[in-house]
């Protein structure tokens, strides 16, 4: 397993070891154990998957405490280019960004933790995106951030995303009071 650290504390990615042999590969996905030990120690409760064509942007997310969400994301199939963006008040990286490209062939993860928003948009066709959640979801406490809020200055890199009209009205950072 390797780790990398990003500049935004706490968020990590993380790369499995891929057993390859003459049949294809295996590989863990999650072991409490192995997580733990980088300090992973959420009770994951709740397994997501999405499936996206390219150019869908889904973000930014987030759920309020006492339903607030860390995640663990990845790509099965496709790629996306993954977005957190650190919501924690008294952050020294409040409202700054860090950015990952989650690809199948790399089986590379992103770890979010709480206090993020969280998005992502799918570079290719059919993208398969998947993650764990320490937390059941909850509509009433979904929460978000606009996705091209000047303010974030996040580089998407695409030019006219695939956004539903409920992502297309979440607030700025100016508007919006972090719950975090
Ligand atoms: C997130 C979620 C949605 N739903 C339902 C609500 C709705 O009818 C339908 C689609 O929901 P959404 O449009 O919110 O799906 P989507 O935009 O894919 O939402 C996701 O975006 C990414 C970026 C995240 O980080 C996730 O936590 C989640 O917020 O699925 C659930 O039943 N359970 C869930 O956990």
């Amino acid at each position: 397993m390797q780790i990398k650290n990003y500049p935004l504390a706490d968020v990590v990615e993380i790369t499995p070891r891929v057993f390859a042999d003459e049949r294809g590969a295996f590989l863990e996905t999650f072991s409490a154990k192995e997580y733990a030990g980088i300090g992973i120690t959420h009770n994951f409760m709740q397994d997501n998957l999405s499936v996206s064509k390219k150019d869908v942007l889904r973000g930014l997310h987030f759920q309020k405490p006492p339903f607030a969400q860390a995640k663990i994301v990845s790509v099965v199939v496709g790629k996306a280019q993954d977005v957190v963006v650190d919501i924690r008040r008294g952050s020294p990286t409040y409202g700054q960004y860090a950015t990952c490209i989650l690809e199948a062939e790399k089986r590379n993860q992103l770890f979010v933790p709480v206090g993020f928003a969280h998005g992502f948009v799918a570079l290719e066709e059919g993208t398969i995106f998947t993650y764990k959640c320490s937390n059941y979801y909850n509509k009433e406490s979904e929460g978000g951030l606009l996705w091209n809020d000047p303010a974030l200055g996040i580089d998407w890199g695409i030019e006219n995303p695939l956004v539903s009209e409920k992502d297309e009205v979440l607030p700025t950072l100016a508007e919006f009071e972090s719950p975090f």
